[in-house]
């Protein structure tokens, strides 16, 4: 059973690919407005964990309960998922680059969950106000009317932020967002990521360490398809599991 705060559930969740268990009976849970850190070394599972989440991968075995219902998203299919309210940040940004910041914050706005409201979508006020809104949660406010294609790999990955955002989604996966920025991009990345789990979850797979610290939450570490450990930062790097299988190699 999920707890009062439980926004997501994994419970027992396996899954083997060509005889290699790749996930292994593993639950853990994420809390509503919670920023979470998933870590572990290459292979442990981390980007098959976000597949099955976003119904991209079914386990062999398992539950992922979501939500006040507690309903089961395995067996959905991805487009529901999405529609559930659960986004995801692939690593590469998938900006539209012809088009301004402003007219790709205005189609993920527009990109509402019921598809004939996108057929017959006029912009109205609120719109134009909420493309404001997601320009200046992302930092890209005096931006907006750039072509996206001439934005810094930085400033991509953040408008792809304010497009998954625009859909208001319950849980944000966001999978290393680190890779390529430079130190300030990447400051300013954890930034947009605390400030968006305030109000939804967000998870976050990374590999960079000063990354993790900043984002300065609970931190998830997978291993062989498990949880290796959990807890602050601090308390995992003084796990010797942890160090012996991730840290110290
Ligand atoms: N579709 C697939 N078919 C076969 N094996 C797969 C498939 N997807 C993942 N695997 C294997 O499952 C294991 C877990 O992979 P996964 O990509 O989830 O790890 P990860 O923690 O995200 O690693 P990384 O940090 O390198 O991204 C790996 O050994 C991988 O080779």
């Amino acid at each position: 059973m999920s707890g009062a705060g439980t926004l997501l559930e994994v419970s027992g969740i396996s899954v083997t690919f060509d005889g290699f268990r790749a996930i292994s009976n593993l639950s853990f849970n994420i809390g509503h407005a919670e920023l979470r850190a998933i870590i572990g070394p290459n292979g442990a599972g981390k980007t098959t964990f976000m597949d099955i989440v976003t119904g991209k991968t079914k386990p062999d075995e398992g539950k992922v309960l979501w939500g006040e219902m507690s309903r089961n998203l395995i067996g959905m299919n991805e487009a529901k998922i999405a529609r559930a309210g659960i986004g995801r940040k692939f690593q590469r940004p998938t900006v539209f680059e012809d088009q301004t910041v402003f007219e790709n914050l205005l189609m993920a706005v527009k990109n509402d969950r019921n598809p004939l409201k996108v057929l017959f979508f006029r912009p109205k006020f609120k719109d134009f106000a909420k493309v404001e809104e997601l320009a200046a949660e992302i930092g890209l406010a005096d931006q907006l009317s750039r072509k996206s294609g001439e934005l810094s790999h930085g400033q991509k990955q953040w408008l792809e932020i304010g497009m998954l955002l625009a859909q208001d989604p319950k849980l944000l996966l966001v999978d290393e967002p680190a890779a390529g920025m430079t130190l300030g991009e990447r400051e300013h990345t954890t930034d947009i990521l605390k400030e968006a789990a305030k109000t939804r979850a967000v998870v976050v797979v990374e590999h960079d360490m000063d990354f993790v610290r900043r984002l300065d939450c609970k931190v998830t570490v997978l291993h062989e398809g498990s949880v290796l450990a959990e807890g602050s930062l601090d308390h995992v790097t003084k796990n010797q599991d942890v160090i012996d299988v991730y840290l110290g190699r």
